[in-house]
């Protein structure tokens, strides 16, 4: 007999006296906390996944969860489901701490139904995220649910519901974090989407609205459960996945440093720590990290590494639409949000990808009281065919409309280029930057100097006697004329040029001054975003 049949750790309900009742209540208990049989427990570490409570305990600091409804047992009925009913019914809830703050979590049971989800399961939910809410603490959820429990009916996909409304009630309030950690289909797969971000483990997690097998039923396709939703998947191609890892434990030492970056809901600040980097360290190494010549690639997380505390930094989409970069980090101990072009990816353009991955990272940042700094280094949307008719102008306009919308102190910084409408999007002063500064390597321009001039002098270099020595000369008279770096700033469209040795002293300063920045965005019920 185990866990999911009827009778083991119920209660008597024989009158018994107090000490008899508590003995009754350890033993109920030690029979849920076991779950229901070694040889479960056995098939799940087998398939080199841990339990519901192993995760809890790697997540949590040691000894702090409390948990809610372990007692739960569903009331459904037919299927012989009347005969299974698992005390937690299949869900773990509760809190605990992490780094001592509070953080609520649920997690799958995969031993119980699969972890599927019925009603008893579901109302478990929907009770700790109420509670989250309430108490203004995130929400982490460990997933390892097969969807749906297909012999509750529509009772199970109710039950998905009031999670979504909740994800959605609880978005930009607290934060929500999913944590994948098996197959997850279905129901399972859309929460997490809701979330602020999904975790991922490599080859025990997946997520997919319909599994392989009914893929191959509807189009013919043939392709295996990783193919289709694997973590590797979700986090290049995607983007449904925002950090992928080997092992479980790695996964959630990593959900515990995210939590460490962020504030517990969006009335606090993000957790500010001492930082022993020298607020005035001088970079002097920036020079010789990005070429002057504003058509050869570098690695933009090497100048990331340079200016933040101790060179540490959290990337979020690290393996998607790598031509930006979204990253976490600390500024004297203060957290920020830096986007960021990558010159050494498709030449750190913007396309459709680019623009929805900071777009939801500006959104994030904004809503969580997460000051933004942009570092540009752009020649501009991605032209062509594929771009156009993918709806580059909608996607373009998401990055737009998050920093527009942004009332989160915004300081950018232009290292090199900045052209054209790419560079009005990366937090331009026009659009509502607190402080935008430039290096005297800076290139703002509509457009780089050869197509300008191929447009502007077009003629005078069609009739001229020798066209490619006119075509030299507009250049350089366009370069002379426009693109020389002190442009923008004698027009006030830059604060200042800086000296690049000195960025990490100018942006922390900046921060601090902007540490008290308010500002209201007019009464309205919401905006309406380009989607
Ligand atoms: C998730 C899986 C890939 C896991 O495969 P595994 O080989 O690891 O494990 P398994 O198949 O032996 O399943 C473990 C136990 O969970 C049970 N089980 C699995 N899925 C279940 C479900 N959805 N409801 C109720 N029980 C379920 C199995 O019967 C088994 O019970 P026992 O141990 O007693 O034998 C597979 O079980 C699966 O494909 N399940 C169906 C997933 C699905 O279609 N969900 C969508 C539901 S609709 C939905 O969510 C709404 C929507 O359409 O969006």
């Amino acid at each position: 007999m185990t866990v999911l049949d009827e009778a083991p750790g119920e209660s008597t309900g024989e009158p018994a006296d107090a000490r008899g009742r508590v003995a009754e209540l350890h033993e109920i208990r030690a029979r849920a906390l076991a779950g229901p049989s070694e040889k479960a427990t056995a098939a799940q570490h087998a398939k080199g996944k841990l339990t519901a409570r192993e995760r809890i305990d790697l997540l949590l600091d040691p000894g702090t969860f409390r948990e809610v409804e372990q007692l739960r047992r569903h009331r459904a009925t037919g299927f012989g489901l009347e005969a299974k009913r698992p005390h937690t019914d299949g869900v773990i809830t509760g809190w605990g701490t992490v780094e001592g703050r509070t953080v609520f979590v649920y997690a799958h049971d995969f031993r119980i139904f699969g972890g599927a989800l019925g009603e008893a399961h579901a109302t478990k939910i929907h009770k700790i995220m109420d509670m989250a809410i309430a108490a203004g603490a995130p929400l982490v959820s460990l997933n390892d649910g097969a969807g749906a429990r297909i012999q509750e009916g529509v009772s199970a996909l109710a039950g998905y519901g009031g999670i979504f409304q909740r994800n959605t009630k609880a978005s930009g309030v607290i934060p929500q974090i999913s944590v994948m950690l098996g197959p997850c289909a279905g129901g399972a797969a859309y929460s997490p989407a809701l979330t602020d971000f999904v975790f991922m483990v490599r080859d025990t997690s997946q997520m997919f609205i319909t599994g392989p097998d009914v893929v191959k039923a509807v189009t013919g396709e043939e392709i295996t459960q990783n193919g289709l939703g694997g973590a590797d998947v979700h986090a290049e191609t995607s983007g449904v996945c925002h950090f992928a890892y080997d092992d479980e434990e790695t996964c959630l030492a990593e959900v515990r440093y995210l939590l460490s970056l962020l504030p517990q809901n969006n009335r606090e600040n993000p957790p500010r720590t001492e930082s022993a980097d020298p607020v005035d360290r001088r970079s002097d190494v920036l020079l010789d990290l990005v070429p002057a010549d504003g058509n050869r690639p570098y690695d933009m997380t090497k100048v990331i590494e340079e200016i933040v505390d101790d060179g540490e930094y959290l990337e979020v989409h690290e393996r998607w639409a790598r031509n930006i970069i979204c990253a976490l980090a600390r500024l004297d101990g203060q957290v920020v949000g830096i986007v960021a072009n990558q010159p050494q990816v498709l030449a750190g353009v913007l396309d459709i990808e680019a623009s929805e991955k900071a777009a939801r990272f500006v959104q994030m940042c904004d809503a969580f009281n997460i000051p933004i700094v942009t570092f540009l280094d752009v020649p501009g949307f991605l032209p062509g065919v594929d771009q156009e008719h993918g709806g580059i102008i909608r996607h373009g306009a998401k990055l737009l409309y998050a920093y527009c919308n942004a009332t989160v102190p915004r300081i950018s910084l232009i290292l090199r280029k900045a052209y054209g409408g790419a560079y009005i999007v990366m937090d331009s002063q026009s659009i509502g930057a607190d402080l935008t500064y430039a290096w005297p390597t800076n290139e703002i321009a509509v457009m780089g100097a050869e197509g300008a001039a191929g447009v502007i002098f077009r003629r005078q270099i069609a009739t001229a006697e020798d066209p490619e020595a006119m075509r030299q000369k507009m250049v350089k008279e366009y370069k002379s004329e426009l693109m020389h770096p002190y442009y923008a700033a004698e027009r006030g469209l830059v604060d200042d040029v800086i000296d690049p040795a000195e960025t990490r002293e100018v942006l922390v300063s900046s921060l601090a001054m902007l540490q008290t920045k308010h500002a209201d965005l007019p009464s309205r019920k919401h905006g309406n975003p380009p989607q």
